[in-house]
């Protein structure tokens, strides 16, 4: 087992600069899963350019300074991936990333970087992100493959449902059918009951996306249900 154990956190990217040095595959895949991400200031830097780097360059999504990298390059940024082929190059940005206590990503050498990148499957609000610590990317890639299986686009509309109706859970002084207030705990087994309702968050799917104006009064439909089940 390595020594490091790594502690997962999800980064909310939006405002923060990202800077990633190098222009190949590599580096090309970081910038892909950063724009995934939402991120909205990415910086790439690199005297070549990957041709999907080039089309992100042109589209505006990113920002490239076509030159090596130079120490200045690191001032402002947030989050740093060095991404080159040149090992010494790649380790002098992460000796001067923690120097100025800026997180770092080393494609080549992950344990000597202050964090590394995940595998990650997404289905609208659902975020699976996997590591195997640097003992088998390829094996994290095929996890991957096989979650994105298992978890397909109905997870993004039973999400969407489910966050609806927790919000109309949740809401102050939320009343049942009949008028009564729902209690804090009834509230909490309800929100668990409807998660694990394989089937009942379909109708209401159905009607958002077929017929909006019924959507309500489906997802009402579908929380009284629930609340029977409970009683
Ligand atoms: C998960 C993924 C995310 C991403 O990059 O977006 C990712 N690598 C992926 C693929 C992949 N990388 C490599 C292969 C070839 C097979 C092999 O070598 O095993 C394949 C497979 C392929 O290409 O299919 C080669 C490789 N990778 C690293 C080194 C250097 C070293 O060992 O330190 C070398 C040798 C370089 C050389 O030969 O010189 C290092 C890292 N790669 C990591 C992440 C971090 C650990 C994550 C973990 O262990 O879970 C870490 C430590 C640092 C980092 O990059 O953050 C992405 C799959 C994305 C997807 O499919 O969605
Ligand atoms: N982490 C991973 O998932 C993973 C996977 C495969 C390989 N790797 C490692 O990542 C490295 C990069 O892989 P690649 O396939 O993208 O390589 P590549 O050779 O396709 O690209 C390297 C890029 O780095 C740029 N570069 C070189 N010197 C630079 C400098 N001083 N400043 C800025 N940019 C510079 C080059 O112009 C080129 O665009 C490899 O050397 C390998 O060790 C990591």
């Amino acid at each position: 087992m390595s020594e490091i154990r790594y502690y997962p956190i999800m980064v909310d990217l939006s405002g923060k600069r990202c800077l990633v040095v190098g222009g190949g595959e590599v580096a090309c895949r970081k910038v892909k899963g950063l724009l995934e991400a939402g991120a909205d200031d990415v910086i790439l830097i690199s005297p070549t350019l990957h041709d999907e780097l080039k089309e992100l360059e042109r589209n505006g999504r990113i920002q490239v300074v076509q030159r090596g990298y130079i120490p200045e390059d690191i001032n402002g940024a947030n989050l740093v991936f060095a991404a080159t082929n040149q090992s010494q190059m790649n380790a002098n940005i992460a000796d001067e990333a923690r120097k100025l206590g800026i997180w770092a990503n080393l494609a080549d050498d992950g344990a000597q970087g202050s964090f590394v990148t995940p595998a990650v499957h997404r289905q609208g609000d659902l975020v699976m992100a996997l590591t195997t610590s640097g003992a088998s990317p390829a094996l994290a890639s095929r996890i991957k493959q096989e979650l994105a299986l298992a978890y397909g686009d109905e997870y993004a509309e039973r999400l969407s449902v489910l966050r609806l109706l927790r919000a109309r859970v949740l809401h102050a002084g939320a009343r049942d059918g009949s008028g009564g207030e729902i209690s804090p705990a009834v509230r909490r087994r309800l929100l668990r009951l409807a998660a694990e309702d394989a089937e009942g968050w379909k109708q209401t799917a159905w009607a958002l996306r077929e017929e909006p104006d019924l959507a309500a009064a489906e997802l009402e439909r579908w929380m009284e249900s629930l609340r029977m089940q409970l009683l």
